[in-house]
């Protein structure tokens, strides 16, 4: 590789947390600020365009929507609500006193006669075509005109970027929401003009498992359209390790639309035990009503597609659901509904186990089938091959399996000896991580598709996670530190819970003295571990050489991501 340029811009030189931008993206929230920040800016990771008349229409939802269910699944996610009723009734409290459960009836009865309290008109005002030049960013997205007069798009879904088939859902325009969003917050929020960014570098928090090619043109929107002068990618449960000052941990982030698990050690995300499922917070949100309804909600014109519906449950469920068995009967819940022009309208309600139920679906994934059956599991993919970077890890695991193959053959080895998970195993220069992989895709499927997997509940893909470190020491460290990171981790009680279900299951042998769940280390928010870890990351001595200036990534290209990357890429 030519290393003039490197020569010309020593990688060396300190980096000032003021003047390093880190950037993590999510699926509902967009955190951005610069190293040095006590906390990050959130806004909502949402953009509206104005629509070109008789343009075509889309408006992703805030929350993931229902869908129509068949009358058997309907009735398997009436029986699972039921069998987890009933397993309500025989909890005890902390203090060992059997726990009074609540029943849909009784809810029902209590909400009878509720009627809101009118308040004044709402001086709230939905953002009109007329009043928007070019777009509307963040929360005020949820204000944009439900009236087709706007295009919504929210550029990350489950956990990645928001690729789909109708307008506005290339990867070229997806791209364009990002350059248009996070260069609408450098410049608005952290009040640094575009010219000045070539003094300026980024991070950008990346999910644990990736697609190289999304990488690889965000690497590109940093560097060259935004204009940044350095950047690196950091993996969000390295950085959340990081942020947690933990050395090694399974590593469980709780998002929005997505969950996943892996094991870090060293800051190295262990490629086979990377798990994502397709369901987060939204889905509880989602469940939550779907209880809420059965048990006679008194805002019956709630409609959870509609952006400010949908942000009002939303609060409803960030400020009430728990997993504390202590909590228990009626509760009282208070919420005001408001709309632009009209008086707000103030409900008192009493709500009872639904506030437990919605968020013990991370444990009982069927009622998830309430917004959508085709859930799935997924782990690290096999990236299809890419002529930018001839060299890529399928070139050395192909000939390495060629070679391989050929000094079986001139041995007059038994063919049977030959299969491809013995070949992976034996192909010279590859990462051990990645000779991981190749054995369970040759299980699961073949390379280079996507690793389809069940849709584990919560435990469960802890434990799998788990199962797939290389060593027998290194699951016993595993088992001992769970980092529960992510929004969704703030649901009071869930470490214990979790804790209890995890207990019954580790494996005798790897049962460590200790298993400490961990959320929200050092008083920290969860949410907002992993972008304090790549803070701190992004100003230590060791991290200096995995910064790309412009001038390499326009010289070498995608090449430079396999030497700088701090994952095996
Ligand atoms: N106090 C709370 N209790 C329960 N859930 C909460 C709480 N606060 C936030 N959440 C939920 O956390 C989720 C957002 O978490 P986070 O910001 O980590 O997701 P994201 O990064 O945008 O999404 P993803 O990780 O899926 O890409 C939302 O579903 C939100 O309702």
């Amino acid at each position: 590789m030519n290393t003039s340029v490197t020569q010309e811009q020593p990688q060396s030189e300190p980096i000032q947390a003021q003047t390093c931008i880190i950037i993590h993206p999510g699926s509902k929230n967009l955190r951005i600020g610069r190293a040095s920040d006590v906390n990050p800016h959130t806004i909502l990771h949402a953009i509206a365009r104005p629509r070109r008349p008789k343009g075509p229409l889309h408006r992703d939802p805030v929350l993931i929507p229902t869908v129509v269910l068949s009358k058997e699944n309907k009735l398997q996610v009436d029986e699972t609500y039921q069998s987890m009723r009933s397993t309500l009734q025989s909890c005890l409290r902390s203090d060992g006193t059997p726990r009074p459960a609540t029943s849909t009836q009784q809810v029902a009865l209590a909400n009878k006669q509720c009627t809101p309290i009118q308040g004044s008109v709402s001086k709230l005002q939905l953002v009109r075509k007329s009043d928007v030049e070019d777009y509307i960013i963040g929360d005020q997205v949820l204000y944009a005109h439900s009236d087709e007069q706007f295009n919504v798009h929210f550029p990350f879904r489950h956990g990645d970027l928001n690729i789909h088939p109708g307008v506005g859902g290339s990867l070229s325009a997806v791209l364009a929401d990002l350059e248009t969003i996070w260069g609408h917050c450098i410049t608005n929020l952290l009040e640094i003009p575009k010219s000045e960014l070539k003094h300026y570098r980024a991070v950008l928090v990346i999910p644990d498992i990736y697609n190289r090619l999304f990488l690889k043109e965000l690497v590109g929107l940093l560097l060259i359209q935004l204009g940044f002068g350095g950047c690196f990618l950091l993996q969000d449960h390295v950085a959340a390790t990081f942020g947690a000052g933990l050395g090694a941990a399974c590593v469980v982030d709780l998002g929005d639309q997505k969950t996943s698990v892996s094991c870090v050690e060293d800051a190295l995300s262990q490629r086979a035990t990377r798990i994502r499922l397709d369901y987060g917070g939204s889905d509880i949100t989602q469940s939550f009503y779907y209880l809420l309804q059965r048990a006679g909600f008194p805002y019956k014109e709630c409609q959870p597609q509609h952006p400010l519906d949908g942000a009002l449950l939303t609060r409803i469920k960030e400020g009430y659901c728990h997993l504390n068995l202590d909590f228990c009967g009626l509760r009282d819940v208070n919420f005001v509904v408001e709309r632009p022009g009209i008086p707000t309208l103030r409900y008192h309600v009493k709500i009872g186990d639904e506030l437990l139920l919605a968020p013990l679906g991370l444990f009982n994934t069927e009622v998830f089938a309430l917004t959508g059956q085709e859930k799935r599991g997924q782990g690290q993919v096999n990236a299809p091959g890419d002529p930018e970077d001839p060299h890529d890890a399928n070139y050395l695991r192909e000939t390495s399996r060629r070679a391989h193959k050929e000094a079986l053959e001139n041995q007059s080895t038994s063919a049977a000896s030959m299969d491809p998970i013995d070949n992976s195993t034996n192909a010279g220069g590859q990462g051990e991580e990645d000779l991981v992989v190749d054995s369970l895709a040759a299980d699961a499927a073949p390379d280079d598709q996507p690793q389809q997997q069940l849709l584990y509940s919560l435990d469960q893909a802890i434990l799998h996670s788990i199962e797939r470190c290389s060593s027998d020491e290194m699951k016993r460290r595993m088992y001992s530190c769970i980092l529960l990171v992510g929004g969704g981790a703030k649901f009071e009680g869930l470490s214990t819970w979790l804790h209890t279900r995890l207990l019954l299951q580790i494996p005798f042998q790897f049962r460590p003295e200790q298993t400490e769940i961990i959320v929200g280390p050092k008083e920290m928010d969860p949410s907002m571990v992993a972008w304090k870890g790549a803070a701190i990351m992004s100003c230590l001595e060791s991290a200096q050489e995995l910064w790309i200036r412009p001038a390499e990534w326009k010289k070498i290209g995608v090449r430079i991501l396999r030497e700088r990357a701090p994952f095996y890429w």
